[in-house]
């Protein structure tokens, strides 16, 4: 058994963390942190995890507990991992963050993005960006993960195939998204309340969300140069949940694009290529670590459309995080990942 902790233990995809490693047979949660619940126990803020955490209370963040961990989870908001991921590190402590604090590679991009000085660029070189169908082999020799945000994990799974194959103009790639209200966090705010997110549909970010450039940091490798890439999120009205649909200007002879993505996917746990002519649902992954993809070619034109769709609590985010932790020490793939969505 390995002991890890939890940094932000009450937020959404803390509590996601906890839910999935209910089931994992190789960890066991030492600490988990709230500055506003210390003292609680866990299973009195959640009681899904009644029976299962019993003795487990939240405690304030106190770096040697922590680092009394084989590895550390951050499920908090930017810059906290930066401000303690180093002290972890030195005292032997991996770190997997799921915030933005280390995907962006360029500290003075991140810092024009995110309003403030990156805090730990010291820690860039090390990072690794944890999208397993791309960084496996690096993943397992890392000690500093960054797990991709939600929409990024969705829109570069559903272009990669095509970028990694040069099959379509790297310049003119749209991304139209669409996310549930847990994507915002637990923290209360106006836009999340139940009469302004419910019966109603908006996007935001337009005109630039912090998520483009790291998008385009994933694609552009993909794609071996620069990419022109249109994003824009949708705000809908579902609990959880990420729908990406991608466009793509095909160059000629593309050939068969499902056999594409078939093979590019064939021993990915964790993405599942739909049979020809499928529409994916969200609720078709709701809880399981699963991206769901179809790819459409409509009237046989030179436009793709790629569907992809993502719990973003748990491929978003939790999930992908715990597959990120079995890759740094050695288990399985799918330990405490093999649950199917839930439906309806
Ligand atoms: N929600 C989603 O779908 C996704 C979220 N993410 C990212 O994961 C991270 C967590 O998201 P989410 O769970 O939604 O966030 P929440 O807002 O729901 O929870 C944030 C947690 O962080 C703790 N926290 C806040 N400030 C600090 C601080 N300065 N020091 C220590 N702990 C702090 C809070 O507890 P307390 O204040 O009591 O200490 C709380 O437990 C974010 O960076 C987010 O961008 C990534 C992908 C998807
Ligand atoms: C609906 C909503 O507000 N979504 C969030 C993105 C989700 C998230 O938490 O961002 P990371 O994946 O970078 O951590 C947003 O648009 O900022």
């Amino acid at each position: 058994m390995i002991k890890v902790g939890i940094v932000g233990g009450t937020g959404y995809t803390g509590v996601e963390l906890l839910r999935l490693l209910a089931s994992h047979p190789h960890v066991e949660v030492e600490a988990i942190t709230s500055r506003s619940e210390a003292g609680l126990a866990v299973s009195e803020l959640y009681p899904n995890l009644r029976g299962h955490y019993d003795e487990l209370r939240f405690s304030e963040p106190d770096p040697a507990r922590l680092a009394r961990c084989d590895a550390v989870f951050f499920a908090t908001p930017h810059g906290v991992a930066h401000a303690l991921a180093g002290e972890l590190l030195e005292r032997g402590t991996r770190v997997i963050d799921l915030s933005a604090d280390f995907r962006i590679r360029d500290a003075g991009i991140w810092a024009d993005w995110y309003g403030q000085p990156h805090g730990a660029p010291e820690l860039l070189d090390e990072a690794i960006y944890g999208l397993p169908e791309v960084h496996r082999e690096k993943i397992r020799q890392s000690r500093l993960i960054a797990v991709p945000g939600c929409y990024p994990t969705a829109v570069q799974l559903g272009f990669l195939p095509l970028l990694e194959a040069g099959l379509i103009d790297p310049d003119r790639l749209i991304a139209d998204c669409k996310s549930g209200v847990t994507g915002a966090g637990r923290g209360a705010k106006v836009p999340s309340l139940l009469a302004e997110a419910s019966e109603s549909m908006k996007a935001y970010g337009a005109s630039g969300h912090r998520h483009l450039p790291e998008i385009r940091q994933g694609l552009a490798d993909a794609a071996g140069g620069e990419v022109g890439l249109t994003f824009v999120p949708h705000l809908t009205p579902m609990i959880r949940g990420i729908h990406a649909t991608l466009y793509g200007q095909l160059k000629a002879d593309a050939g068969d694009l499902q056999q594409l993505f078939e093979e590019r996917y064939r021993d990915e746990p964790f993405v599942d290529v739909m049979p020809v002519g499928s529409h994916p649902e969200t609720r078709s992954v709701k809880g399981a670590n699963l991206c769901r993809i179809a790819v459409h070619r409509p009237a046989n034109g030179d436009t793709v459309v790629v569907l992809a769709v993502i719990d973003n609590l748990v491929k978003g985010a939790s999930g992908q995080a715990i597959h990120n932790l079995n890759l740094m020490f050695g288990f399985n793939e799918t330990d405490g990942l093999a649950a199917p969505a839930i439906m309806p």
